[in-house]
């Protein structure tokens, strides 16, 4: 009994969805080593960025995370929740600038973590992959009126070349997760890969299929190209762990730095899988755990 009032518990849940957001973008940066992006060997193609500027954002973002998930606790979809979530995400984006000096480390995490730490509380007896992305989802394609029109690097990108982005990753129910990104994660596990292959290799097919506008605003539709060629060779190779395959990915990266050319949104939905996997092992184990 004590089990399952510990387990319906608001607060004790929030709290948790957050700290396993905040493990997410940890696990993140410090997996290594990423093509262009900071890790714990250097800091890629960024000259603004370092691993302790990236943990710094991560253990800033936790509360946000948690007061998402509040607001969010048992609520039905609907425009008061998107906007509740809109306000605490603007609150969460001007912590980060405040805490970095400006700098811009995990804007589009905050977009998919926090849309899925919201929808993970919304019912967290159905925190399987595809019911907690269906439901991030939804909360996406409500309108926010109060969202301000500004410039962004990613609209501007997604105008120019003619590509959906970050929020309409979102609006779809992150496919790019679920097709591609858990499966890989998940099929290279199996197999007997190490964590750290399996983590590399799900990067690698997010950065082989999605449309990342910081590749895009650094390099143009060429560089994005190239990179994607260049992923999904090594995929086609059998991945990080096959011969080549790691020696392949250190190329990768020098070619990167050279271009100045960073997959950051690669990146943020690889912290989101890492978080959507361990939501889906833990809120449901709990579960179970209660009611068994
Ligand atoms: C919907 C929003 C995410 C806004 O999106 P938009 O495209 O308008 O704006 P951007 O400011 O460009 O942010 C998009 C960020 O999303 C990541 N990203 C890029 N491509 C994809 C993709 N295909 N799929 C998913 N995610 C993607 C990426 O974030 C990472 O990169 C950041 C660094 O980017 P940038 O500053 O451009 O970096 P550099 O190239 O390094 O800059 P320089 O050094 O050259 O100066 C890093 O932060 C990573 O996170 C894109 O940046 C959303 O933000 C929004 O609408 N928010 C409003 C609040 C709200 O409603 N919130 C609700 C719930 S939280
Ligand atoms: N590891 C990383 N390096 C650079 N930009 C990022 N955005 C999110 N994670 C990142």
């Amino acid at each position: 009994m004590d089990n399952l009032l510990i387990d319906n518990d608001a607060t004790w849940t929030c709290l948790k969805i957050a700290q396993l957001a905040q493990w997410a973008l940890q696990e993140e940066v410090l997996l290594t080593p990423k093509p262009g992006l900071v890790d714990a060997a250097d800091n890629g193609a960024h000259r603004d960025l370092s691993l302790e500027l990236m943990l710094l954002s991560a253990q800033t973002l936790t509360p946000y995370f948690t007061e998402m998930s509040s607001v969010a606790w048992g609520q039905p979809t609907g425009k008061l929740l998107r906007e509740k979530i809109g306000e605490i995400g603007r609150d969460a984006e001007s912590a980060m600038l405040l805490a970095t000096r400006q700098v811009n480390t995990h804007r589009g995490a905050i977009w998919a973590l926090g849309l899925i730490s919201a929808a993970a509380a919304q019912n967290n007896r159905q925190s399987d992959a595809v019911s907690l992305c269906a439901r991030a989802g939804a909360i996406a394609r409500l309108n926010d009126k109060y969202i301000p029109i500004t410039f962004s690097k990613g609209k501007s990108a997604c105008q120019r070349y003619q590509v959906t982005g970050a929020k309409e990753e979102a609006q779809q129910g992150f496919p790019s997760i679920i097709k591609l990104a858990l499966p890989t994660l998940r099929a290279s596990r199996a197999k007997g890969d190490s964590e750290q292959a399996a983590r590399l290799n799900a990067l690698l097919v997010l950065m082989a299929n999605i449309n990342d506008t910081c590749v895009l605003s650094r390099g143009g539709e060429n560089a994005l190209l190239t990179v994607q060629h260049f992923c999904q060779e090594i995929i086609d190779g059998g991945g990080v762990a096959a011969e080549n395959g790691m020696s392949q990915l250190l190329k990768l990266g020098e070619i990167m730095i050279e271009g100045n050319l960073s997959p950051g949104g690669a990146a943020d939905l690889l912290s989101a899988t890492l978080f959507i996997d361990a939501l889906e092992n833990k809120l449901i184990s709990r579960f179970h755990y209660a009611t068994n």
